[in-house]
């Protein structure tokens, strides 16, 4: 049913021409929405928003609390899946693949598209188990050895081997909040994403933790394309390099982040950049 729906509107939806700035980019689109709606029963939390995430680059979603960012990156790996009064529309393309065609394997979408959550939420087993667990699910290890060098080659991307190295075998529950946080990038990871979806990674963590993450997420724009949500327009601004502002379930502007924080076109983007709501 869902997928009917979701073709079928495809072809509805035209390019919308109302989102200012430059919301589709030229010829590195990893992740393209178009004519994308989002519904929570009869309530519709995401308004024919068409957008394109560049590969390799930092794309940062902002708004007022409730204006649906949440709701559309989820949109994004199928986690909406999950919500049963969840109703997707539209066109999502992950390297041009339908990622709604009912012949995709939505754990495997998962896999290309990783997401880190809000408050860090590793498995009640050691360090090392956190890391391991993906890759041996989805069979992507032969051996012992293999799974030894996933598990710490992640762990050294996720800018966390240098403190855990010596206590693998420790719960992944007993490092600090922003340790932790790191563990469930690492664990992201494992499973070699092309897309790694945030959901306000650091709203539960200190301003040091904070910018570790926020280093973090810098150098591995290199091996992969990062969608970030966040309330911090200060945290947008240092992160990335594309920019989206929702407003009410619209995409009100897009385009580099430069621009959107320092000359936007739209005037709802002006009011909530200088903080004159939101
Ligand atoms: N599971 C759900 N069931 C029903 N309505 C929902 C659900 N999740 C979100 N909504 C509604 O959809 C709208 C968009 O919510 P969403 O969480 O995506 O916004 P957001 O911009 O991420 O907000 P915040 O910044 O507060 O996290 C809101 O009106 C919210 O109440």
């Amino acid at each position: 049913m869902k997928d009917e729906q979701h073709s079928e509107s495809a072809q509805e939806h035209a390019y919308p021409e109302t989102t200012a700035g430059k919301p589709t980019v030229e010829d590195n689109a990893k992740v393209s929405a178009r004519g994308a709606n989002v519904y929570y029963g009869e309530k519709q939390a995401i308004k024919n928003v068409s957008l394109d995430v560049g590969a390799h680059e930092v794309t940062a979603f902002i708004g007022p609390s409730g204006c649906g960012k949440s709701t559309f990156l989820r949109a994004l790996n199928r986690m909406n899946d999950t919500i049963d009064i969840c109703r997707v529309t539209g066109d999502f393309r992950l390297d041009g693949e339908d990622i709604y065609d009912r012949k995709v394997d939505v754990v495997q979408l998962r896999a290309r598209v990783g997401m880190v959550f809000q408050k860090p939420n590793p498995f009640p087993k050691s360090i090392f188990e956190n890391v391991a667990y993906g890759p041996r699910i989805h069979g992507l290890v032969a051996h012992k050895s293999e799974l030894d060098e996933i598990v710490h080659t992640s762990l050294e991307r996720a800018g966390l081997l240098g403190e855990v190295k010596d206590r693998l075998d420790t719960p992944g529950t007993g490092l600090s909040g922003g340790q932790q946080q790191r563990l469930c990038i690492a664990r992201a990871i494992a499973v070699s994403p092309e897309v790694i979806l945030m959901d306000e990674p650091c709203s539960a963590l200190d301003p040091i933790a904070t910018a570790k993450i926020e280093e973090l997420i810098d150098e591995l724009r290199e091996n992969y394309t990062i969608v970030i949500v966040t309330h911090s327009m200060q945290q947008a601004a240092r992160v990335s390099q594309r920019t989206a502002f929702f407003h009410l379930g619209n995409l009100v502007e897009m385009g580099d982040t430069e621009t959107i924080f320092t000359n936007p076109e739209h005037k709802l983007t002006q009011g909530y950049i200088t903080g004159r709501f939101g």
